[in-house]
């Protein structure tokens, strides 16, 4: 899969989200959303509760309407399209399994609903069933399975009915921190070894940008970016993007002459004049334990150890309280609490420029 330099999509789109709205009495909860995913894709709807993600997830699986605007899978409009008749699977976050039904039970379910002979429901829930590897537990009940177990279940249930499109709302939710990170991997691997395409949604943006090709930063029913998990992270469109996709320092400084003047000294070029807010990420800061005159100085007021990295707050003139983060090993290993330390931007090409006031 190719994507365009500005994150768009090269290829062939399965969904078209065109200009859609939805609004709820006084609220407008989807404010003129347009969207295109393309064949195998997985793209991930991201923003922070209640910003309207799981109201475009529904639009597009029919269970609710658009006030305004058009929905297109394989170019076909599909307000006309009766629910049931959605080439759309949709995983739930509560998995919604059949507590009597087998696990073969539940995953052959819309095939019984949609009058499937018996011999070709069996052969299917088979297949689906050891696509996911639950084969082994196909007689077993619900109550019986683990998290991890149980949203296999959830996913077979809906590959069974190959859908063109598969909406998974939050799928990850009821699992621990750990089978969370295991499951994601497991569902990406088999989305793209099927060839599916796939939206997620999440408020979870480490979990973005472990899964998808691209993300739809989503705020107060608008989309933000749409743009591949690298360029959101490294260059996010607004200040906003900046805060929710990562931690993030702001600086208020001064563009002139079409640059940037960091307060280490470095430059970077700027289309804005005048008071700008220059963002840098945490890592993208170096400390060192010698600082120099006239130099970018500051003082480490707290440091933790999270795992391989320390994370400081450093108190600094030019940028408030700064948080950086750095390597447990190399350099900045060891600076204490009370330090004076010095601050270089590690690469000034990683810090947009926003305006003031935006
Ligand atoms: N049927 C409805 N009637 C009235 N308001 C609704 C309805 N459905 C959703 N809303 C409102 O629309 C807004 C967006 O809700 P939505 O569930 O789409 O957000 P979300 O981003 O998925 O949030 P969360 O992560 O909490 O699920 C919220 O303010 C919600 O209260």
């Amino acid at each position: 899969m190719a994507f365009g330099k500005d994150g768009g999509r090269v290829g062939r789109a399965v969904l078209e989200i065109e200009n859609v709205s939805k609004i709820f009495g006084a609220l407008t909860v989807l404010d003129r959303c347009s969207l295109s995913v393309s064949e195998g894709e997985i793209l991930t709807l991201l923003g922070p509760s209640g910003c309207g993600k799981t109201t475009l997830l529904r639009c597009i699986a029919g269970f609710a309407a658009p006030d305004k605007g058009r929905i297109l899978i394989d170019e076909r409009d599909t307000v006309p399209m009766p629910v049931n008749r959605r080439p759309v699977g949709v995983v739930f976050q509560s998995y919604a399994l059949f507590p009597h039904l087998t696990v073969a039970g539940n995953v052959g379910y819309g095939l019984r609903m949609r009058g499937t002979d018996r011999a070709g429901i069996d052969r299917r829930v088979a297949a689906a069933l050891q696509i996911v590897s639950l084969d082994s537990l196909a007689g077993r009940y619900p109550a019986h399975l683990s998290g991890g177990q149980q949203q296999r279940v959830a996913v077979a249930r809906v590959l069974v009915l190959e859908p063109r499109i598969l909406l998974l709302d939050e799928p990850f939710s009821a699992l621990d921190a750990k089978l969370r990170t295991s499951m994601q991997m497991e569902l990406r691997e088999l989305i793209k070894r099927l060839g599916m395409t796939a939206i997620f949604v999440t408020h979870d943006q480490e979990e973005a940008l472990t899964l998808s090709d691209r993300i739809a930063v989503m705020r107060r029913g608008r989309i933000e970016q749409v743009d591949t998990p690298q360029e959101v992270y490294d260059h996010p469109a607004n200040e906003y993007v900046a805060d929710f996709v990562g931690a993030s320092n702001i600086l208020d400084l001064e563009a002139r002459d079409g640059r940037v003047v960091l307060p280490d000294g470095q430059c970077v070029p700027s289309k804005r004049e005048g008071a700008v807010r220059v963002m840098v990420r945490p890592h993208n800061i170096a400390l060192g334990a010698t600082p120099e005159a006239g130099g970018w100085q500051g003082t480490i007021r707290h440091s933790r150890h999270v795992g391989s990295v320390t994370e400081y707050a450093v108190a600094s003139f030019g940028g408030g309280e700064l948080r950086v983060v750095s390597m447990r090993i190399g350099a900045a290993a060891g600076l204490s609490e009370g330090s004076a330390v010095s601050l270089r931007v590690i690469d000034p090409a990683f810090c947009p420029i926003y305006g003031a006031g935006e």
